[in-house]
C-alpha cells in the first residue's frame, strides 16, 4: 500500500542493499558496442521506436573501444524530466528485456524485444538533492510467447526502486542516464504454483535511456476514430450510466485490507469444485440489466451475425493493418459496449495490461445455445459473461486435455451439441445464470474444462442431466429444478492476444485508459499530452517536484495540523457515504422505478459516489505520504 520511497529513509537497511546496487555498473550488457546491437537483434529484438539507435554510442568513435571500461556512471542529480528521462530506454534484466518508452505523464510503457505482449506502469522522480535523484517504478507486464498455447491469467507486476545515474563515455562525448535498482516482482498466476500462492522475488533492474532521438519523429498515438463515435452516438443517442461497481467500491471500502483500492475480491465468488469458476449474483442492478438488454435489442441488424444456433456481435478487436495476420486491439466501440468493460476493470477482474479487447455479445432465442467448447488459446485465460433477459444454465464438462498435435486448435471439435463427443457427456457441474449475474472462468477452468449452453427449449437441472448445481445458494430460487428458456443475451468480455509485434501504439491506448479505470480515476479526455507539450505533473502520485527536499525537518507541526485536517476530511466523507446511500433508499422506497425523476436523482447521486471515491483516492493518497514522512 505504501509507496516506497526507500533511498530517502534515513539509515535503513533497504539503503545499504541500494548502495551496493547503484555502486555496480550502469550497463551489464558490457560487451563492445557493434556487438551489442547484433547481440540484441539476434535475441529477436525489433526496435519500435524510430529514430533511436540501438549502437547507442556513436560506433564509429567507440569502436574498438572496451564500453566497460569506458563508461563512467555517477549519481545524477539536477535531473530534468523531459530532456533526460522522457524518451526511449532499453531495458535489460530477468524477465524484462526490450524498451520502456517513459511518456510525459510519467507513464512507462514496456514493449518486450522477445515475444509478445504489453506493459504499463507509473515512474516517480524524487530529487535528494545532492544525495542523488531516485526513482520508484510500478510496472505491469503481461507477456506471451508467438506461439503460446497456454498463456498466464494474470500480468506480473514489478516494483523497482533506484537511483538515477549519469552516464558518459571517457573517448567520446557520448552522455545518457540509467536507472539503476532492484525490483521485487509478484507472480500471482494460480496454473504456475502448486500451493496457489502469489510469489515474490527480487533482482537487479537496469535500464539505459537510447540516446540520441528525436522526439518529433514519434509515430502519433492512437486515437479512437471520432467519425466513428458520433456513428455510435447517432446509432445508440441515450448514454449508458452503470453505477454497481462504485457501489460495490462504496461498500467495500476498507474491507480489503491492505489493498489499496475496492476491488472486487473473486475468491468471495468461487462456487463449484473446477478451479477458477466464479458467479456473483446482481452484478449489474436491474434497471441497469434492462437499459444494456435494450440497447442489445435496438443494435442494427447489420452489425450482427446470424449464425446457425445465436446471434452474434462482436467489438474491440481489428485486423492489423501491417501483417493482416494477427488481430490487434481497436477501442473503437459504441460508449456503451466500453461502460460495460470498464466495470469490470473498475471492479479489478481484468487488469491494465489484461484490458478487455474482445466483446462478443449474443442473442439466444429458445432451442438455441452454443455447443461445448472451451474458448482456447486465442485469449488471455479470463472470461466474464454477463447474463441478461432471462435465466439460463451453463454446463461444465469433464476435463480434456488441449489436443497434443495441434495445441492451438483444442476448440475445434466444438459447437456441437448433444451430437458432439463432448455434447454426450454429463455436464460435471452447471452454473445457473441469472439475468444481470456475471460469470467468470479462468485459468484451469478456462483451458481444461469445455462449458456450453445448450439448444434445449427446457433445462432439467436434475444431476444426470447437469450434474451439480454449484450456485443454488446464491439464487433468487435455491430450489429450483428446471430452466424455461426465454430469450437471453449476453456479454462475453475477454483480452484477445495480439500474435503480432505490429501496431502497439493500440494497445498502449487500451492499457493507458485501463489504467485510470483500474486505480478508480477519471480519465482524463486527452490520454496522451501532445508531443510539443511539456511534461505535465504526474497525475498519479504525490511525488515531490524537483528541488523540494522529500524530507524536510522543519516541517512537522505543519504535518501534524495536515493530519489532523486530512482525519477530519475523511469523517465528513463518511457521512457524506452514509448519507447518499440513506437518501437513495429513501427515494427507492418512496418513488417509482420508471419515473424521470428517479433516474436523474440516481444519476446525479451516482456521480457524487464517483466523486467520493475519487476524492477518497487522493486523501489516501496524502495519507501515504504523511507515513512516509514519519
Ligand atoms: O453466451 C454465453 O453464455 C457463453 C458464450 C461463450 O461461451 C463464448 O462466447 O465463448
Ligand atoms: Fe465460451
Amino acid at each position: 500500500m505504501m509507496r516506497r520511497l526507500i533511498p530517502v529513509r534515513n539509515g535503513s537497511a533497504v539503503r545499504k542493499a541500494l548502495a551496493t546496487v547503484v555502486t555496480a555498473n550502469a550497463l551489464r550488457f558490457t560487451s563492445n558496442s557493434s556487438s551489442l546491437s547484433s547481440q540484441l537483434k539476434t535475441k529477436g529484438f525489433v526496435n519500435s521506436t524510430p529514430n533511436c539507435s540501438f549502437d547507442f554510442a556513436d560506433s564509429n568513435a567507440l569502436s574498438g573501444v572496451d564500453l566497460a571500461t569506458d563508461i563512467t556512471t555517477e549519481l545524477a542529480t539536477e535531473v530534468d524530466f523531459v530532456s533526460h528521462i522522457y524518451g526511449p530506454w532499453l531495458v535489460m534484466t530477468d524477465d524484462l528485456q526490450g524498451e520502456l518508452f517513459v511518456d510525459k505523464d510519467k507513464f512507462v510503457f514496456y514493449r518486450p524485444a522477445n515475444g509478445l505482449g504489453y506493459g504499463i506502469g507509473v515512474m516517480e522522480v524524487i530529487d535528494a538533492g545532492e544525495n542523488g535523484t531516485a526513482f520508484t517504478l510500478k510496472l505491469e507486464v503481461y507477456g506471451y510467447e508467438q506461439t503460446e498455447t497456454v498463456a498466464p491469467v494474470f500480468a506480473l507486476r514489478f516494483d523497482v526502486t533506484g537511483m538515477i545515474k549519469k552516464v558518459s563515455s571517457k573517448s567520446t562525448d557520448y552522455r545518457t542516464h540509467s536507472l539503476v535498482g532492484i525490483w521485487r516482482k509478484t507472480d500471482r498466476n494460480p496454473l504456475l504454483t502448486a500451493e496457489k500462492k502469489e510469489v515474490t522475488t527480487t533482482g537487479q533492474f537496469n535500464a539505459a535511456k537510447l540516446e540520441p532521438w528525436n522526439p518529433s519523429a514519434l509515430p502519433p498515438n492512437w486515437e479512437p476514430n471520432r467519425e466513428l463515435q458520433e456513428v455510435f452516438k447517432a446509432v445508440f443517442p441515450e448514454e449508458l450510466h452503470l453505477s454497481s461497481h462504485t457501489r460495490r467500491a462504496l461498500e467495500n471500502k476498507g474491507k480489503n485490507e491492505g489493498k489499496k483500492y475496492n476491488h472486487l475480491q473473486l475468491a468471495d465468488y468461487a462456487v463449484g469444485n473446477i478451479p477458477g469458476v466464479y458467479y456473483i449474483p446482481n452484478y449489474v442492478s436491474e434497471q441497469e440489466e434492462a437499459e444494456i438488454s435494450q440497447r442489445i435489442k435496438n443494435t442494427p441488424q447489420e452489425l450482427k451475425s446470424t449464425l446457425k444456433k445465436r446471434t452474434v456481435q462482436e467489438w474491440g478487436c481489428t485486423m492489423c493493418d501491417e501483417c493482416q495476420k494477427s488481430f490487434v486491439t481497436d477501442a473503437n466501440m459504441p460508449a456503451w459496449v466500453q461502460q460495460c468493460t470498464d466495470m469490470l476493470v473498475y471492479d479489478g477482474i481484468f487488469t491494465p495490461t489484461t484490458f478487455p479487447n474482445s466483446v462478443r455479445i449474443h442473442e439466444y432465442e429458445p432451442g438455441e445455445g452454443i455447443g461445448p467448447h472451451v474458448d482456447g488459446p486465442i485469449y488471455v485465460p479470463l472470461v466474464t459473461v454477463l447474463s441478461l433477459s432471462s435465466t439460463c444454465v451453463m454446463n461444465f464438462y469433464p476435463r480434456r486435455e488441449p489436443y497434443p498435435d495441434k495445441p492451438m486448435e483444442h476448440y475445434n471439435d466444438t459447437f456441437k451439441f448433444s451430437e458432439g463427443d463432448i455434447g454426450r457427456e454429463t455436464p460435471i457441474q452447471s452454473v445457473v445464470m441469472e439475468p444481470g449475474s456475471l460469470l467468470i472462468f479462468e485459468g484451469e477452468a478456462y483451458y481444461y474444462y469445455p462449458h456450453g449452453v445448450s439448444d434445449k427449449e427446457v433445462s432439467d437441472l436434475a444431476p444426470e442431466f447437469s450434474g451439480e448445481v454449484v450456485n443454488r445458494h446464491l439464487l433468487k430460487d435455491a430450489n429450483i429444478q428446471k430452466v424455461e428458456r426465454k430469450y437471453r443475451a449476453s456479454i462475453t468480455t475477454r483480452n484477445l492476444l495480439t500474435r503480432c509485434q505490429h501496431q502497439p501504439t493500440r494497445a498502449e491506448y487500451a492499457m493507458k485508459r485501463a489504467w485510470y479505470v483500474y486505480n478508480q480515476r477519471t480519465v482524463p479526455s486527452e490520454l496522451f499530452p501532445s508531443n510539443e507539450a511539456s511534461a505535465s505533473e504526474p497525475s498519479l502520485a504525490p511525488a515531490s517536484s524537483p528541488g523540494t527536499p522529500v524530507v524536510d525537518p522543519q516541517s512537522s507541526p505543519r504535518l501534524v495540523q495536515l493530519e489532523a485536517k486530512v482525519d477530519h476530511v475523511l469523517k465528513q466523507q463518511e457521512k457524506i457515504v452514509r448519507g447518499i446511500e440513506e437518501i437513495k433508499d429513501i427515494i427507492a422506497a418512496s418513488i417509482n422505478a420508471s419515473s424521470g425523476y428517479q433516474k436523474e436523482t440516481s444519476t446525479i447521486l451516482n456521480h457524487l459516489s464517483q466523486t467520493v471515491l475519487e476524492l477518497d483516492a487522493k486523501v489516501e493518497d496524502i495519507t501515504d505520504a504523511l507515513e512516509e514522512k514519519k
